[in-house]
């Protein structure tokens, strides 16, 4: 399939490219588009469940003047790609390309990988691997080919093994491999402890590290509640907790995704969120804190994906990267 900028039924019906000349005629001395403007472009890789949710999320923020989406299924690519355009009167303007082919990526600030085999109920997501190896071996090079200053974005699972397969395909420098990693659980974390507390997850601090998943960690000194650190606090004043509570919510937070996955049969509106958030922190300087998954070292013969607890996503201003 060709990459589309925008649905093909006006051009099916006849009506070509000139009514819109005849139409919308040059405003005489207005200025001409400033040479400066630089446009934001996003990859999506995999246009599944979590490709369409970190999509649709993209166009509802505002973070991208393109998307662009590849997928080694067609017919699921086009139709998601209309869809999407058929949503434009309601969303900020962005352009929508969609192909197999991965010219339609060319000069992309950020791509996203999604593509690859998930969880069936009950599966890890460490089972998923020799099948989401050998996909990234054909996807990761073409990505780094055609954007080299990109930051390479891996989803699919198992994220953190993944991410470090990415950096060695890419070629890229390890600050520019990042993987999802615990944001994800980091909220889900969040939204457990708010839920107990009754108050609104946005005033609930706390991180999960670690890798995604089974074996992620609660920092549970991290937890602070509208400013105050929520243990340290009670401690403080000798208030009895239940310490089991807290490990039921660690447990449930592991468990979250194996529970959606029996229940709707994949994950999707979480890390939909959780990578546009990313999103906008990397492409938008924002400057948060987010537990992801990259490189912290690779000095030594046992090279291994270490993630970092709590990695600064600070400037792509200037030199395209994270520190
Ligand atoms: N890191 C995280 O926190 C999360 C990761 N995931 C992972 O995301 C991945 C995708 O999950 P879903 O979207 O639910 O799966 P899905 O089955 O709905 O979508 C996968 C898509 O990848 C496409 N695909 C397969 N091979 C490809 C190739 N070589 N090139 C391009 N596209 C290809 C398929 O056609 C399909 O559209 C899974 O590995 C899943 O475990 C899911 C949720 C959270
Ligand atoms: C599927 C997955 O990794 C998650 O939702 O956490």
């Amino acid at each position: 399939m060709k990459s589309s900028p925008s649905a093909s039924s006006l051009k099916d019906l006849g009506i070509g490219p000139e009514l819109a000349t005849h139409f919308f005629k040059p405003i005489d001395r207005s200025a001409p588009p400033s040479p400066t403007k630089r446009h934001t472009k996003i990859t999506v890789v995999g246009a599944g469940n979590v490709g369409m949710a970190i999509a649709q999320t993209i166009l509802t923020q505002d973070l991208a003047d393109v998307l662009s989406l590849v997928d080694a299924n067609p017919d699921k690519l086009r139709g998601e790609m209309l869809d999407l355009q058929h949503a434009a009167a309601f969303l900020p303007r962005t352009r929508i390309l969609a192909s197999e082919d991965y010219s339609v990526t060319t000069g992309s600030d950020l791509c996203i990988v999604t593509a690859g085999a998930r969880q069936i109920p009950g599966e890890s997501r460490l089972g998923l691997l020799q099948r989401n190896l050998s996909m990234f071996r054909s996807i990761v090079p073409e990505l780094a080919r055609r954007s080299p200053d990109s930051i390479l974005m891996v989803v699919s699972n198992p994220v953190d093994v993944l991410t470090y397969v990415a950096w060695k395909l890419s070629g890229f420098p390890s600050n520019r491999v990042i993987g999802s990693g615990t944001n994800l659980d980091s909220s889900r974390f969040r939204f457990l402890i708010a839920d107990h507390l009754e108050v609104n997850a946005q005033d609930v601090q706390a991180y999960m590290v670690g890798e995604h998943g089974d074996s992620s960690v609660a920092l549970w000194s991290s937890i602070s509640v509208g400013g105050v650190p929520i243990l340290s606090f009670l401690e403080k004043q000798e208030i009895e907790y239940e310490k089991e509570l807290l490990d039921k919510i660690r447990k449930a937070v592991v468990d979250s995704a194996y529970e959606v996955i029996r229940l709707k049969g994949y994950t999707s509106w979480a890390i939909g969120y959780s990578v546009a958030s990313l999103a906008r922190s990397i492409l938008r300087d924002q400057r948060r804190i987010h537990p992801i998954s990259l490189l912290a070292r690779a000095s030594t013969a046992s090279v291994k994906i270490r993630r970092f607890s709590s990695a600064c996503l600070r400037s792509l201003a200037g030199q395209g990267c994270l520190g």
